[in-house]
């Protein structure tokens, strides 16, 4: 793991707020959305048995994007869903309470399928690991790939992306924030 530094400068595209800097706009996420679609349907030779899980709560709506994205390039649907990993957290023991998000697997289920699973952000990777815990208990995919908008680094566990939107260079003090218009009225992902 390199030595830890702050967001290059260049990195910002918009004055500081009391969101943080802008590091990417709508434009910015359309585009890496785009690409990451590509990518996955290069990767995997087409859409024939995909399916995306985005990772609540703006994964989802990543996942429906990129979903959207790749029916266009495809001219089929490819099916999309979500999977809750808040019971498979390894830091229940510290902060019970949680709310919970819901599951929704697509008619087909996921035994057999290649399952790209689709967040906002990977940091530490327990996420990502809880989504592995998760997703064992629901059926067995013939390989599960991961498609992340940011990529932070500090990872804590032997996990990477297979598809990043952008790579972010992040100090462990910084903390990335992704803003979509489903959710938060706009698309915007930020640093502070
Ligand atoms: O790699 P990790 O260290 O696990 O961090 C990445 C996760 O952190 C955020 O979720 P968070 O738990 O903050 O909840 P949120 O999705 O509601 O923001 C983000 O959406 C990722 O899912
Ligand atoms: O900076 C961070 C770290 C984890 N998850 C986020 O969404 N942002």
């Amino acid at each position: 793991m390199p030595p830890t530094q702050p967001a290059l400068p260049d990195e910002a595209s918009a004055p500081g707020s009391s969101e943080g800097r802008t590091v990417l706009d709508a434009r910015d996420i359309s585009r890496a959305l785009s690409r990451i679609s590509h990518e996955i349907l290069e990767r995997n030779k087409g859409s024939q048995d995909l399916v995306l899980l985005g990772i609540p709560s703006r994964g989802v709506h990543l996942a429906q994007r990129v979903a959207a994205k790749m029916s266009e390039v495809e001219g089929a649907e490819v099916p999309v869903g979500s999977l809750d990993i808040t019971m498979y957290r390894d830091d229940l023991r510290m902060r019970p309470a949680r709310t919970l998000s819901p599951t929704e697997i697509p008619a087909g289920g996921i035994d057999d399928k290649v399952v790209v699973l689709v967040d906002d952000v990977l940091y530490s990777g327990r996420t990502i690991r809880s989504a592995l815990d998760a997703l064992n208990d629901i059926g067995r995919p013939r390989a599960v790939q991961l498609a992340v908008l940011v990529d932070r680094g500090h990872r804590e566990l032997p996990i990477r992306a297979d598809f990043v939107g952008k790579n972010l260079p992040t100090s462990t003090a910084e903390k990335v924030a992704v803003r979509l218009g489903e959710y938060d009225g706009e698309d915007a992902v930020t640093i502070r």
